[in-house]
């Protein structure tokens, strides 16, 4: 039935539904599970919750070795919520914020037992909302029965999963012609997600020839950057550096992604920056949170270039593994452009950081 949503569209609102504080059912075959989002969670769910049965918080390995809890299923670890946690407890363990001051959470004590399968559903969910990777797992007997009287997302792990791992095909939606400061001849495309995700942007400036490598920039948006002309990096000047070079060559395209603090979200790019205030690099400032250093996804940078019509580019950056998702995605990279614009008395060590931890080129 057509008017039903599929699969995808389940997708996009459990999304939703765990950035409201709502719980998702995790099902699979002979298993399933209520999952929550720990950074939405209030004390009357967690009661409620509680009373379902045992409650595992569910954080990444990365967020479980900062806390020094035992690891059992690889990339996640399952932490058995001891009896008298309460809110507060839940939040400190989800949420690095506080660990320099209150550095004693434990002793933790991680779940062994079963599979980890859908608990590591519910933190890449979490990860694709934005939200901190740290979910409230527990077990649910009757989960279709449980959702319908609820009126709760159903998700199976099966149909889910390869959803989760392919980037989501991206639609042209409209374009128009925008003059700009680096070049008058502009051009700026909107594509959109199927899966109700982020839309990112192509600045196509000129006309560039689709037989020839064209200049390009695989920007990922940086609010602070980009927009308040923050110190703290070195976004703004590239955004601009680029975009004037692409003017004065008369030809360039300039995607502008929409992954935010290298794929983290605004709101955990500024808990990241919370953290180097405290003293921590750009990098472990990622893993505290539960992150990765880079959770972004750059075969979205070939779909719109092809999109557009280019299969080679001479590239903008400083960051190898673009040119590396560039060439394993279908996009032949003729040449890399060093981009190295900004360098602030601010940004010094962010950029230190980068050349000796994610293997920027100097
Ligand atoms: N998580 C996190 N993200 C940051 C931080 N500083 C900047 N960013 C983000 O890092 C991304 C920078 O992206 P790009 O300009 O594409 O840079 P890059 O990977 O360094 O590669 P090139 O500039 O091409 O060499 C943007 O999404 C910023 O929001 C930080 O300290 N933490
Ligand atoms: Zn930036």
């Amino acid at each position: 039935m057509s008017l039903m949503p599929s699969m995808i569209d389940l997708l996009a609102r459990a999304r939703v539904d765990l950035r409201m504080g709502l719980p998702v059912v995790l099902t699979q075959p002979g298993r399933a599970v209520l999952a929550l989002a720990a950074e939405q969670l209030d004390s009357a769910r967690l009661a409620d919750l509680r009373a379902l049965g045992p409650v595992d918080l569910t954080l990444t390995a990365r967020r479980a070795e900062t806390l020094k809890a035992r690891v059992y299923d690889g990339d996640i670890a399952r932490i058995m919520i001891p009896a008298d946690a309460d809110l507060a407890w839940v939040q400190a363990v989800a949420d690095p914020a506080d660990d320099l001051n209150t550095p004693m959470k434990g002793p933790l004590q991680s779940n062994r037992e079963g599979d980890a399968d859908l608990h590591r559903l519910a933190i890449s969910l979490a990860k694709s909302a934005h939200l901190l990777p740290a979910a409230l797992v527990c077990p649910l007997d009757h989960p279709a029965q449980f959702a319908q009287s609820h009126g709760l997302t159903v998700l199976p792990l099966a149909a889910v999963e390869p959803l989760m791992v392919e980037s989501s095909p991206l639609h042209p939606v409209a374009a128009a012609r925008l003059p700009m400061d680096a070049a008058e001849a502009g051009r700026l495309h909107i594509y959109r997600p199927e899966d109700g995700g982020e839309e990112h942007y192509a600045i196509e400036i000129g006309r560039p020839d689709r037989n020839a490598p064209v200049l390009a920039r695989l920007h990922s948006a940086c609010f602070t950057g980009d927009v308040l002309g923050s110190l703290k990096c070195d976004c703004g000047p590239q955004l601009r550096g680029a975009l004037a070079q692409m003017g004065a060559e008369g030809n360039g395209v300039l995607l502008y992604l929409n992954q935010e603090g290298r794929g983290i979200g605004l709101a955990n790019k500024m808990r990241a920056y919370s953290l180097q205030d405290q003293g921590f690099d750009t990098v472990e400032a990622n893993h505290r949170l539960g992150f990765e250093d880079d959770e972004r996804d750059f075969r979205l940078g070939s779909a719109i270039l092809k999109k557009l019509g280019f299969s080679s580019v001479r590239l903008l950056t400083n960051n190898p593994n673009k040119i590396r998702m560039m060439e394993n995605t279908g996009i032949k990279v003729a040449e890399r452009v060093p981009l190295k614009v900004g360098e602030t008395a601010f940004n010094q060590h962010y950029l230190a950081t980068k050349a000796a931890k994610s293997g920027h080129m100097l």
